[in-house]
């Protein structure tokens, strides 16, 4: 199943898992069904990360161009929530935020299209999340915001502690200092 989440642009993917008594199966990925669903790839690249800690939040991160990324985001591992916001210049939610419970148990997706800074805090210890990419990772095109830009007001639902952060992820602008990346186009 797939909802398109109060920012439209981000959908938030369902796949169906067949139980038995062994366990379940589930197709995670599905190029045609996601493309008619809003899903565009094509994706080309996988990516994989584990997360030690509960309360390691990794972003808010995104790529500009000429190397702009969409996300298909899943949690195999554990729980985090994922966070998108938008950030393309002229959007009608520009600065606002949506976010999902993605678990390993739910197997729940979020599709972060180009043009939305994403990151996600893990809610349990040793954290799993996999997912596809629409563009090849390119250091010189990686960007960041802060994660606790007042302006974004993102409850992260650290309950006041510090997350464990990459340092770099210490350094990032708020929405107000970002240069403008991206442009709504309706
Ligand atoms: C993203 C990436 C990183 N790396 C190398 C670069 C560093 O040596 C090391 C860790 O990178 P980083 O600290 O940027 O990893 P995360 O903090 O998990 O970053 C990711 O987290 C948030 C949630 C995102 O949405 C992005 O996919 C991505 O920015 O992996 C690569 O070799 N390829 C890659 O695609």
């Amino acid at each position: 199943m797939f909802t398109r989440l109060a920012i439209p642009d981000v959908i938030l993917v369902e796949p169906k898992r067949f139980g038995d008594h062994r366990g379940f199966f589930s197709e995670t990925f599905h190029a045609d069904r996601y493309d008619d669903a809003g899903i565009k790839g094509p994706f080309v690249q996988d990516n994989h990360s584990l997360s030690r800690d509960q309360g390691v939040l990794r972003g808010l991160h995104f790529q500009i161009a000429p190397s702009p990324q969409g996300k298909l985001v899943r949690c195999t591992a554990g729980k985090i929530l994922d966070v998108a916001v938008d950030i393309r210049k002229g959007s009608p939610t520009f600065g606002q935020h949506v976010s999902a419970e993605l678990t390993a148990d739910n197997g729940h997706q979020l599709w972060v299209p180009v043009g939305f800074a994403h990151g996600f805090v893990t809610l349990t210890p040793d954290t799993e999340v996999q997912y596809k990419v629409t563009g090849y990772y390119d250091p010189n095109a990686d960007r960041g915001l802060a994660w606790d830009d007042p302006a974004l007001g993102i409850d992260w639902g650290l309950g006041g502690s510090q997350p464990v952060l990459s340092d770099k992820d210490t350094k990032h602008p708020t929405l107000a200092e970002l240069p403008e990346h991206f442009t709504y186009e309706g």
